[in-house]
């Protein structure tokens, strides 16, 4: 049997997605991005790149200047009471009631949500509760909550109901590493149930530890996209010598080829060329040859940072 469209349909789909605000800005700047169904997926750039102007036109609170985008296979912003019932977001961090519990302000998100069954809603809040880890604190104001409690509360928001997608804008931004660590194992938890994560970060370490596929944004513009491994990939890797003799190692290196060559204590780190690589094997026994004496001898897997960089000539730690 043919599966609905809407299965078979990307998660999220846009084309020459564009924003450029009133002020003249160009926000976002023809974006074509595929999130497939069943992913985590992290959408990737620094401060300013473009990624909370997207999320917002995916989610239908602002129109694009240009472009369309598809969300759940449905057109963004018209399917967009449709769409959002099967959406849970976290954007901008959540907007709680402070003089409310946190089990209050839940029960009141969720009697503004018209899809939302009244007769769950008290059962539904508590498995929300309890998913976060806050069962314990729901009956403390709001207020009185730490910005990880706030986040996770927000997190329970949007997990009142069975969704199909989750959009979360940097869901850890502002958690010290141990709330940083729950939040992601709880995305992976939520990945293996079935529900694709799209989320949005600044930090690449996280990317890397929780999502199959990346997408990576500089200023408005989309810079690559794929799988976290094919992205890393993509990065040649360093070659890496552990010797106590690093002149005599950076001389014969450099005579075979290496280039930019770094001498780090005894270690001696360089990049191999794209062009005609040396043999590892006849690279080792040329070091061996020249009496260099040879403690570790390997090549270290490029990471998203250097593919970032790679890619964009720039460092990643770009302040907005
Ligand atoms: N309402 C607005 N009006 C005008 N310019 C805006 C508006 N919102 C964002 N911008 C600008 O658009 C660009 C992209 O901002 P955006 O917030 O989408 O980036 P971001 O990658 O989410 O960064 P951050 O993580 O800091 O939120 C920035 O240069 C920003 O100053």
């Amino acid at each position: 049997m043919a599966q609905p469209a809407s299965v078979t349909e990307a998660a999220i789909d846009t084309r020459g997605l564009t924003k450029r605000y009133r002020g003249g800005q160009l926000a976002v700047d023809g974006l074509d991005l595929a999130v497939p169904r069943g992913s985590v997926f992290g959408f990737l750039g620094p401060n300013g790149s473009g990624k909370t102007t997207t999320i917002r036109m995916l989610m239908g609170l602002i129109a694009p200047t240009a472009g369309s985008a598809r969300v759940l296979g449905e057109p963004m912003p018209s399917a967009v009471r449709g769409v959002l019932p099967r959406v849970g977001a976290l954007i901008e961090g959540p907007a709680l009631y402070g003089h409310l519990s946190g089990r209050d302000n839940l029960v009141r998100y969720d009697c503004a949500d018209p899809t939302a069954d009244p007769r769950t809603r008290g059962a539904r809040v508590g498995q929300a509760l309890e998913r976060v880890g806050l069962a314990a604190a729901a009956g403390k104001k709001a207020r009185a909550y730490s910005l990880g409690m706030k986040q996770r509360l927000g997190l329970a928001a949007a997990l009142l109901q069975p969704r199909e997608l989750l959009v979360l804008d940097e869901p850890t931004n502002g958690l010290d590493p141990q709330g940083m660590r729950e939040i992601r194992a709880l995305v992976r938890e939520l990945a293996a149930e079935g529900t694709t994560v799209f989320l949005s970060s600044h930090l690449l370490d996280e990317i890397e530890q929780v999502c199959t596929h990346a997408a990576v944004m500089a200023r408005g513009r989309l810079i690559t996209q794929g799988t976290v491994g094919d992205l890393a990939e993509g990065v040649r890797g360093r070659l890496v010598v552990g010797t106590p003799d690093p002149p005599e190692a950076v001389r014969v290196l450099k005579e075979n080829g290496i280039v930019g060559l770094v001498v780090d204590g005894d270690l001696v780190t360089g990049e191999l060329p794209a062009q005609d690589p040396p043999d590892l094997a006849e690279l080792n026994a040329a070091l061996v040859r020249a009496d260099v004496r040879v403690r570790s001898f390997g090549t270290q897997r490029g990471s998203l940072e250097d593919a970032f960089v790679a890619l964009t000539g720039e460092g990643f730690d770009v302040d907005g």
